[in-house]
């Protein structure tokens, strides 16, 4: 069953908690990243752990192995459930990440960044990055999968490659969900809640289409509704 987890991309831990005050009944998971996290700190994942939610904190650590790998200890000491760094940080500085911490946090989910749902072919030409984006996504998590890291973010265009040439354990978080009729803003590999669902992604990230909705109750029932197949 694909699960939901709501990505707070708001300014203060004011908002935050109203948000979660409104959508805490619905939901398990929430997301906190750079926005949120910059301004107020482990102030915001604390309120979530202390109100029962699981927490992904999406800060994307790419550093030299060691700092990557201490940054992954303090977000998991603070409660953390789902940590991420970006696999273009390379082999080492994923393994050194899974190593330092798993003994301590064995049921933490430590997932590597593939190629951003904001990019299409012509980023990755920029940087001279070969291959199409699915290419990419599939070459980056195979040294996720070999480096002990949990699962990818990738976008749903890459779930069923993904699925097929690393197993369904490996887990799929999936942003770039946008709802028939929503603007797709800035992401550009795009699909549905129930397109990411058929393709058996493990969590779909949502964050504007609920959290900019007239009324994000009824938007996060709809994308449930829709991750019921
Ligand atoms: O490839 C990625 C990695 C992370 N994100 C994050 O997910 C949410 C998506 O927000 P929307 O408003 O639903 O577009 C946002 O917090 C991103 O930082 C991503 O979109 N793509």
């Amino acid at each position: 069953m694909t699960k939901l987890i709501v990505a707070l991309d708001v300014d203060s831990l004011t908002e935050a908690e109203e948000a979660v005050d409104k959508l805490g009944g619905k939901v398990t998971w929430f997301k906190v990243g750079k926005q949120l996290f910059t301004a107020e700190g482990p102030a915001i994942v604390k309120m979530l752990k202390n109100r029962g939610f699981k927490v992904f904190l999406d800060l994307k650590f790419h550093d030299i192995p060691n700092t990557v790998a201490q940054a992954v200890k303090s977000a998991l000491s603070i409660g953390a459930d789902m940590v991420n760094f970006h696999a273009t940080g390379g082999s080492e500085m994923m393994r050194v990440a899974v190593e330092k911490n798993r003994p301590n946090f064995p049921d933490a989910e430590l997932i590597a960044v593939t190629v951003l749902t904001s990019s299409g072919q012509s980023v990755l030409d920029e940087l001279h990055l070969s291959g199409t984006p699915e290419e990419a996504v599939l070459r980056f998590a195979g040294l996720a999968k070999n480096a002990g890291v949990d699962g990818v973010v990738c976008s749903a265009w890459e779930i069923e490659a993904l699925k097929k040439a690393y197993g369904t354990e490996f887990k799929v978080v999936v942003p770039g969900i946008r709802p028939k009729g929503s603007a797709s803003d800035d992401q550009k590999r795009i699909m549905t809640p129930r397109q990411a669902a058929e393709l058996g992604a493990d969590y779909i990230v949502v964050g504007r289409p609920i959290m900019k909705a007239s009324d994000p109750i009824a938007s996060v029932e709809a994308i449930l509704a829709e991750l019921q197949l």
